[in-house]
């Protein structure tokens, strides 16, 4: 369980550049939750998943996983707790490292000792195994290194580590951004599945009201670093793209169109 107490987050404090990035979330998430996250630019979309991952500390408010309260938790500590995916498919994996090493240092970091260990721990035939759901031939590329993938290939496996971690949170930062229609759909089948597979508590940005409706089971909108609209269970099953843009409009009393929500 994810609890989020009145946080707040403010950039440049008392400078001409503040900005309130964040402005009182109060938000619980249950275990095992699939929340879709959409929001405007500078809606304060990764700001939230920063404060959650201890990158960004919250100026106000309480964060409280599993009862914890990790607030004064830096993130090197809270490592443990969650799994990210970044928009960058250069930024959660080792490029110099084979696939199989970041695997390997994936599970060693999961399971708290060292690489040689992990490898030795006879996991090549799991791994290869995970690989080959893919559909992608990785399973016969262990030896390769990360950087020689494409960037859908790079997500895949990115997600595959994100699972081999002890923690049963998964940060989604607008993980197909970067990919063709065709890949991130590819992308978006396999964190469905995995999510469901582990029982992933998860929170995943995206700028496609495509994803954020056919993902998971509940849905957020932020505007202005405050939530506005919450939106789960059978009902967000009934929502449409035009509901979703009408029901910005009514909520925040504004004119938006799609460009300004960057939803397709
Ligand atoms: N490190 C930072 N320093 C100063 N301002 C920041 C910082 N990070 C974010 N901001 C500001 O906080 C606000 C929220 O940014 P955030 O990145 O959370 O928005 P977002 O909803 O993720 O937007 P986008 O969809 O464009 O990625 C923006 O005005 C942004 O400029």
């Amino acid at each position: 369980m994810i609890e989020l107490r009145s946080i707040a987050v403010t950039f440049g404090r008392g400078t001409v550049l503040e900005t309130r990035a964040l402005r009182g979330i109060d938000l619980s998430i249950p275990e095992s939750e699939f929340v879709t996250v959409i929001g405007s630019n500078g809606a304060g979309k990764s700001t939230l998943l920063n404060v959650l991952a201890g990158t960004v500390p919250a100026t106000e408010g309480r964060i409280v996983i599993d009862g914890k309260d990790v607030t004064p938790l830096p993130a090197a500590r809270r490592a443990r707790l969650l799994a990210r995916v970044f928009q960058d498919p250069l930024a959660g994996t080792c490029a110099g490292l084979t696939i199989e090493e970041n695997l390997a240092l994936a599970e060693a970091r999961g399971r708290g000792r060292g690489l040689k260990l992990a490898v030795r721990g006879g996991s090549r035939a799991r791994w290869r195994d995970r690989l080959a759901e893919l559909g992608l031939g990785l399973e016969n590329r262990l030896g390769d290194r990360m950087g020689l993938l494409s960037g859908g290939q790079r997500q895949c496996v990115a997600l595959l580590m994100a699972t081999m971690a002890p923690s049963k949170i998964l940060l989604l930062d607008e993980h197909t951004a970067a990919l063709d229609p065709r890949t991130a759909d590819l992308v978006v089948d396999l964190t469905r599945k995995l999510v469901a597979e582990f029982g992933l508590t998860t929170l995943m940005i995206t700028h496609s009201m495509h994803q954020a409706l056919g993902c998971g089971s509940r849905l957020l909108m932020l505007h202005e670093g405050r939530i506005c609209l919450d939106v789960g269970g059978e009902a967000k099953t009934r929502l449409t793209p035009e509901d979703l843009l009408a029901e910005f409009r009514r909520r925040r009393g504004e004119e938006l169109d799609d460009d300004a929500l960057l939803l397709d």
